[in-house]
């Protein structure tokens, strides 16, 4: 990540290698895994009507008939969800699925093949775990894959594979296809909230982007142990594509948490803490996780964007221009620091941001 450049995960094992050898259903599981937080708080699945996760229609913003329609959609899913699901969204399905398949090719070889590519101290890019920077923390129940693809020259090619033999190519071409979609999306969010639709834009054009690709092995006591552990994204925005058709992403919305099914084709925007700073809370970063299914491998690939690390983040004037700023101003450098490095004691890290109202 912008900055995973200089903070660095401890070492532990590799988790895909670990489920194979702890796959029966009594077979203990390392103690470091287990989370009893897994299975105690309420899991909404089949919800419907207002609790379901807001589609967007990117081709109803091109229309004079539809696009005012959509723009309250697309504000209401800002504002309340952090998330929802962007259909049309004009990224080729044959860019999509060339990358699905390399991503799944490239988990699926033996450890050593994939050890090539293998994080380095003070890196988080490469394969590896993400974040764990304490010998007591408990582990999440993934490996993944992170690298940085934009911009090209920041690309360090030591961590793209070369096996499979397209996987280099298919992730630049889904790097590229994103890049304008993203932007739109940008443009389209704050003109969503009557905000100058370059607002956003000038800061997140031209900076940095990461691939994360998360392979979460099935665990037969899938509710003893966590995909990934409840957290918000520090970024701006998430584009998140599910690889494989297994569910796993859950939302927290009212103290509950609710299984995002994504409708295939379809991607999965999720708005991060930077965006819900610049825009004055007008749009949330909502806390999320992943579960682990009992028979079947996950994988999942989220597409990062960040801002430029040496931004100083607060609430941008044109999201303010109605009421009274909601957010301290914070270096996004130390904002991210004090995530990697847990210096936060477990606070969320927005809440210690928000000024007194
Ligand atoms: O795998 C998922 O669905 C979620 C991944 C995620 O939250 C992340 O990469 O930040
Ligand atoms: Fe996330």
């Amino acid at each position: 990540m912008a900055g995973a450049r200089a903070v660095g995960s401890l070492p532990v094992p590799n988790v895909q290698a670990l489920a194979e050898t702890c796959n029966g259903p009594d077979e203990p599981i390392p103690e470091r895994y287990i989370r009893t937080e897994a299975s105690s708080e309420e899991v909404i699945s089949n919800y419907q009507g207002d609790m379901t996760i807001p589609i967007i229609d990117l081709h109803k913003f091109l229309s004079p008939q539809s696009s005012e329609e959509e723009y309250v959609k697309l504000r209401s899913a800002c504002q309340y969800w952090g998330f929802f699901q962007l259909i049309n969204h004009g990224v080729p399905d044959e860019v999509i699925a060339n990358l699905k398949r390399d991503i799944v090719d490239f988990f699926i070889q033996p450890l050593d093949a994939k050890e090539e590519y293998s994080q380095l101290p003070n890196s988080l890019e490469g394969y590896g775990q993400a974040f764990v920077f304490s010998e007591d923390q408990k582990l999440d129940w993934a490996d993944m894959l992170y690298i940085q693809v934009h911009p090209s020259d920041s690309r360090d090619l030591r961590f793209w594979p070369t096996s499979p033999a397209s996987f280099r190519q298919s992730i630049d071409a889904y790097s590229s296809e994103t890049k304008s979609l993203a932007l739109c999306l940008f443009e389209f969010m704050a003109k969503a909230v009557d905000a100058e639709p370059e607002s956003l834009l000038g800061i997140f054009e031209e900076q940095p982007r990461g691939l994360r690709m998360t392979y979460y092995p099935p665990c037969r006591q899938a509710d003893k142990v966590m995909g990934i552990s409840p957290h918000t994204d520090v970024v701006g925005l998430t584009l998140l594509l599910q690889v494989n058709d297994v569910q796993g992403l859950q939302i927290k919305r009212d103290g509950k948490w609710f299984n995002v099914d994504a409708p295939n084709g379809a991607l999965i925007v999720n708005i991060g803490d930077t965006l819900e700073i610049l825009s004055n809370g007008k749009f949330k970063s909502v806390e999320h996780r992943a579960v682990i299914n009992p028979n079947k491998e996950r994988i999942s690939a989220s597409l990062f964007h960040y801002p430029c690390e040496n931004m100083v983040i607060s609430p941008l004037p044109e999201f303010v221009k109605d009421g009274k700023v909601k957010y301290r101003s914070i270096s996004y450098h130390d904002f991210m620091t004090q995530f990697f490095t847990e210096q936060l004691d477990g606070r969320n890290k927005l809440e210690i941001l928000k000024l007194e109202q």
